[in-house]
């Protein structure tokens, strides 16, 4: 069996393996790995402390190794908190710490019990627990698959709990509870490793947590255009795809509106860049109002834009352009100037997504070449304005 010092060393370097990969997450923008990452520290060096802070002093082994353990844990917390965007409550878990350290040294000075100081201990961590759990409970209405990490915490946090109040239970009840911490009996060896493990247990439901967050920020950042927000033009071809697919499927039409600029190269000329950028971004937005949530907007590179607009005919197709067109010829917010040439195909039998685009491209080609401003169909049909 392993000895009591031996529990505390492997819980150390398990903390000290999950401090090394949350340290390689640190720069990811995952609210509350920054906090996990101390703890992971705080929890090495308490953990180091329990195991050999005896032979330094009782202070070392009482107060500090509790003292630091207590605030890795609050750290956990506080981390857990961040991540579920909950306010992280420091200076109540700040409170908290002192509060247990100054109780565990009283129960060594003052009236030295160990009893006293390990149920103080466990209460502290089971109430830690509770809050975390409790913490993930409440956030339940934002949880994303995949579930199984956070099921696994949250059955961490309650065992974690359990096993502190039965420690404290049984403390108070049975005949010849431990003496010292370190004591080898196989209960007590068994109920510090579930302490000492509990760290880098609820350290590593982190971080499982944040890779699966990273993952998704690394594909929002690969499906959209960081400027406008619109989808990107990867994320385009994706789209498009499964729609051609779907479309195939279900026997229903399908459009593809390409979208360009008129004049706005004069914005950044005469405003700058930056008075650029905006128009683009209030373009956008305008955009939207005027879409479906079924339909999505592509930014296809500098001022081209892509609507791929399911379950739409031709005639659909050609309203929608027509709305848009008006509505960026009347946005006030836009430069004067600004309008938008629109080209519009709708899917055909033998069509692969780029057949379709080229259709579309062609007819924005002639739009422009007409004089801008205009909506145009595949095939050369001009429309006239859209009447106001
Ligand atoms: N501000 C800003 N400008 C961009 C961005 N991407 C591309 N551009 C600029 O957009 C302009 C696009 O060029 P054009 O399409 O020829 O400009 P245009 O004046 O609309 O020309 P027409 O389409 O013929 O009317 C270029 O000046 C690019 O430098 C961006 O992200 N921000």
């Amino acid at each position: 069996m392993l000895s009591t010092q031996q529990v505390f060393l492997i819980a150390s370097l398990l903390c000290f393996v999950t401090f090394l990969v949350l340290f390689s997450f640190r720069e990811n923008g995952v609210k509350g790995i920054r906090q996990i990452i101390l703890a992971t520290v705080l929890g090495m060096a308490g953990n180091i402390l329990y195991a050999y802070g005896r032979e330094l002093s009782p202070f070392f082994a009482y107060e500090v190794a509790n003292g630091v353990y207590a605030a890795a844990s609050a750290v956990v917390l506080a981390g857990y908190r961040r991540l579920f965007k909950r306010p992280g409550h420091t200076r109540i878990l700040a409170i908290a710490v002192v509060g247990l350290t100054v109780a565990i040294g009283y129960f060594h000075y003052v009236y030295d019990s160990f009893l006293a100081r390990t149920a103080i201990a466990s209460l502290y961590q089971a109430g830690i627990a509770g809050a975390i759990g409790y913490t993930l409970l409440r956030a339940r209405g934002e949880w994303r698959r995949p579930y199984y990490p956070k099921l696994f915490i949250l059955a961490m946090c309650s065992l974690i709990a359990a096993g502190h109040l039965v420690r404290v239970l049984r403390q108070a009840f049975v005949d010849n509870p431990p003496t010292s911490l370190l004591e080898p009996s196989g209960w007590n060896v068994f109920v510090l490793s579930a302490g000492a493990f509990a760290l880098p247990v609820l350290a590593f439901g982190a971080l499982l947590i944040a890779h699966r967050r990273i993952v998704l920020l690394a594909e929002h950042a690969a499906n959209h255009d960081y400027l406008t927000g619109a989808w990107s033009r990867r994320a385009f071809f994706d789209l498009g795809n499964r729609e051609i697919l779907r479309a195939a499927r279900t026997g229903k039409p399908m459009a593809l509106l390409l979208i360009d600029m008129d004049n706005f190269k004069p914005v950044n000329d005469t405003h700058g860049h930056a008075a650029g950028d905006r128009v683009l971004k209030e373009f956008v937005h305008e955009i939207l109002q005027e879409l479906r949530s079924i339909d999505s907007l592509c930014r296809m590179g500098g001022d081209e834009f892509a609507v791929l607009m399911p379950e739409t005919d031709q005639t659909g197709a050609v309203t929608v352009a027509n709305r848009l067109r008006t509505r960026a010829e009347r946005c006030h917010q836009f430069f004067s100037g600004v309008t938008v040439s629109i080209g519009v195909a709708t899917l055909q039998a033998e069509d692969t997504l780029n057949s379709l685009v080229t259709r579309a491209d062609s007819a924005l080609y002639k739009a422009k070449e007409k004089g801008r401003n205009q909506v145009s169909l595949e095939h050369g049909h001009l429309l006239q304005p859209y009447p106001t």
